[in-house]
Order: structure tokens, then sequence, then C-alpha cells
């Protein structure tokens, strides 16, 4: 359903991607890990179109993606979070997910009883008329920015980063949140997470990226038994 083949992007002279190829199939939960600007995240900024590539393609559901608007992306069913929280400012938590939803349907109208469908699915119906930027908790706060991302109705979910920060119990429960709104919404996703426990735990698939490249591609657990994926964990230089 997602094919992403041949994705290359330069900031300056840094190479954050270089010739990147990944798939993703319908219902699958694709992990994208490695270390730190490894190229993961500007992965996502190519396929959410905050970021445009030096070369590459990419076909999600039969659109030529790169071609289309960050709106028309959205209406393709692909809904994304950032690793930092954005919620919209002096906004409740329900305004903020009928700004995500008017975004994200094709026709802009509000479904009040999505919204609170969804609310509840990510535990929030109780915090629906706080102040999203002041009352939330962090667990609340990630919560939230799942939530808009469900409001634009994707088939496609994006979540970067989404359990880090969160202590133990809190990141179990929040998982297996995840794990539920998968299976309500028949979602596929892509997660980028650093804790290799949370990737096994979720995660069909991992694509291992290393210096903008990928270097792995595969079941989780012989994946993580792969030894050039060790050994970009403990951070030796590939030749
Ligand atoms: N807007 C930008 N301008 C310049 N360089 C950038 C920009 N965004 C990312 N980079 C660089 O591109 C490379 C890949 O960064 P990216 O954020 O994709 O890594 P990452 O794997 O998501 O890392 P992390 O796990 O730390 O979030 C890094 O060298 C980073 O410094």
């Amino acid at each position: 359903m997602l094919k992403v083949e041949n994705l290359s992007v330069n900031f300056g002279g840094v190479r954050a991607l270089q010739d990147v190829s990944f798939e993703v199939q319908t219902h699958e939960v694709l992990g994208l890990v490695g270390p730190n600007g490894a190229g993961k995240t500007t992965s996502f900024n190519v396929l959410s179109g905050t970021v445009r590539p030096t070369a590459g393609s990419v076909t999600y559901e039969g659109h030529d993606i790169l071609k289309s608007s960050m709106h028309q992306r959205v209406t393709f069913g692909i809904g994304r979070t950032f690793q930092i929280p954005q919620p919209m400012h002096e906004l409740s938590v329900r305004e903020n997910l009928i700004v995500a939803q008017r975004f994200g349907r094709p026709d802009g109208k509000v479904k009040q009883e999505r919204i609170d469908e969804i609310l509840e699915s990510v535990n929030l119906l109780h915090k629906a008329e706080a102040d999203a930027a002041t009352e939330l908790a962090l667990t609340e706060r990630k919560a939230l920015e799942v939530a808009k991302a469900l409001a634009t109705e994707p088939t496609l979910l994006m979540l970067d980063e989404v359990l880090a920060g969160l202590e133990t119990t809190s990141k179990k429960l929040f998982m297996q949140t995840l794990k539920n709104i998968r299976e309500k919404y028949s979602l596929s996703m892509i997660v980028i997470e650093h804790d290799i426990e949370t990737i096994m735990n979720m995660c069909d698939r991992v694509v291992v990226f290393n210096f903008g490249k990928v270097i792995a591609d595969g079941d989780p657990e012989e994946t993580f038994r792969n030894p050039e994926v060790v050994r970009s964990y403990t951070g030796e230089v590939p030749a």
C-alpha cells in the first residue's frame, strides 16, 4: 500500500537520506529504528510533505505522494503525530479534534460522534473540555496528539516517538491503547521509537536506519540479532 523507493534528502552538506526504500503493507505495523540523526523523522517529513526529497518516489494506494499537497496526502489517509506534541493554543481538547477533522475530511464536515469515539479510545473523553495547552499531563498530551491524527481519518498512522518519556506503567497502557486503535480503525502504522522492547512488542517488521541509509529490513527479533544492526547501536562508523 505504501511504497517508498530510492529516496534521498540533502540538507546543505548533510545527506539525511540516501537511496532509502521500504514498504508498508495493509494493516502492518512497521518500526523505524536507528541511532539519533539516522534519518527516521526526515522520512516521516517527506511522507507528510514538510520536506521535499532530492530524489526518489513515494506511492500510497496508487497516489503519487510527492506530487500531492500536504492536505491531499491527509485526505488520501496518511496521518501523523509529531515528536513534540503540538496542541492548538487556547482551544479545548475537543476543539483541537474538530480542527483536525475539518482538515482531514474531503467534505470538511465535523462528525461529533466520531470525535467522542476517538476521545474515548485514547482515554481522553473526561478531558474533552479541558484547555489543551495548559490542562493536560504528559500522557494526556501524547494521547491528544494521537487523537488529532485519528480525527483526520487515516488508514496509515505514523507515530513519531509517541511513547518516549513515559514511565513504564503509562508506557504499557499507552501501547495497549495503540494496539486497540489499530484494530478498531483497521490501521496500518509506522512507528518511530528508540526503545527496542517497545518495537518488539508492537511491530510486525522493522527497518533500521544508520547515517541516512537502510541497513536492515525484516522480522524484529532476527533484525536485532544482525551484527551490522548491533554495531550501529554501539556507534561504530561504517567503512
Ligand atoms: N531541517 C533540517 N535542516 C538541516 N539538517 C537537518 C534538518 N532536519 C534533519 N536534519 C539532519 O538530518 C539528519 C537526520 O535527522 P533526523 O531527524 O531524520 O534523524 P532521526 O533518525 O529522526 O533522529 P532522532 O532519533 O534523534 O529523532 C541529522 O543529521 C539531522 O541533523
